[in-house]
């Protein structure tokens, strides 16, 4: 593939629970997920999909710790890494339902930059019984933002989302396709799994643990449709285990079911999982640990 105007670029998509982001992008990688193994680690975000076309490639990634109820400290500095993201993309999506415009979208705004084409998308039009309705909603909605443009659709009956595509594409640079679709393989699964896992870990702990802290995938096999995943959270203390463990294990496993039902999500399929936590000093240079953290 050697095509002059081919583009390829970076995608957030951003939204209070519930708008349908998920359904979004599934609707619009048309697939479960593809990703690589070695190029998704140049990457500095966790790449949620891809969908390559003749004239382009997307490249959906997470928008880790996107928290809108409490404004403590600690969500303060999620939010800043959402900030930072966002800042690193070269498209955001900001998906809000039909006709309704809540507190809470609100925040979301709040959040996107001012920098670069932010796309508002009204999904769940198929729900709008009277059609009339939306041209003043859309109207309204350009008054809180400068966005580069509004777009309705339905991402669950996929109405919209190829205007949608061709919007996005031409804010996307010139640039070659960095994935290639015969990259995918069994080892980035283990890779994505891994990157749940510290994502889920992250997300409750925070700054209680410090970052160098590492998932290990010491198991990941099929059986049958189900995953059989073991994994390992490696600490470099003691102390930082009890702390990832929590009260009567209340901490670990409430991130072992986040991560699972995220992975479920992604695979489409069961997975069982089970998470142990370690102390191993100096892991960094211990090579089977880099090995099976895919840095080689
Ligand atoms: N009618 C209708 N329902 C939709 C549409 N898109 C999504 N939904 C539904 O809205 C609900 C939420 O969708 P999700 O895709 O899980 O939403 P989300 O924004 O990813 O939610 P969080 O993971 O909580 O942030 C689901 O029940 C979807 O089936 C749409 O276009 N039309």
């Amino acid at each position: 593939m050697d095509t002059p105007e081919f583009r390829t670029g970076y995608i957030a998509i951003v939204g209070r629970p519930n708008v349908g982001k998920s359904t979004l992008l599934n609707h619009l990688i048309g697939q479960k997920i593809s990703i690589t193994s070695r190029k998704a680690q140049t990457t500095r975000h966790r790449i949620t999909g891809i969908h390559t076309t003749p004239e382009s490639q997307f490249i959906f990634v997470d928008t880790p710790g996107f928290q809108l109820q409490h404004q403590n400290a600690l969500n303060r500095s999620m939010n800043r890494t959402v900030t930072q993201v966002l800042n690193d993309v070269d498209v955001v999506l900001f998906v809000i339902e039909a006709l309704r415009f809540s507190d809470k979208d609100k925040q979301v705004i709040k959040l996107l930059p001012q920098n670069r084409p932010v796309l508002l998308i009204i999904n769940k039009v198929d729900t709008i019984e009277e059609k009339n309705m939306l041209l003043p909603f859309i109207e309204k909605m350009a008054e809180l933002f400068p966005f580069t443009a509004i777009i309705p659709v339905s991402a669950q009956q996929s109405t919209g989302l190829p205007d949608l595509l061709k919007e996005i594409s031409s804010h996307l640079p010139v640039a070659q396709p960095l994935f290639g679709e015969d990259e995918i393989t069994d080892r980035s699964e283990r890779f994505l799994v891994a990157e749940i896992i510290r994502e889920k870990l992250f997300r409750s702990l925070g700054e209680e643990i410090p970052y160098s802290t590492t998932v290990e995938i010491e198991k990941f096999e099929m059986d049958g449709k189900l995953r059989r995943i073991h994994a390992a959270i490696i600490v470099d203390k003691a102390g930082q285990k009890a702390i990832v463990i929590g009260k009567g294990g209340e901490k670990l496993k409430g991130i072992a079911t986040q991560a699972r039902l995220d992975m479920e999500k992604l695979f489409d399929g069961k997975v069982y999982l089970e998470i142990w936590v370690k102390v191993k000093g100096g892991w960094a240079d211990d090579e089977r640990a880099l090995k099976s953290l895919g840095y080689e």
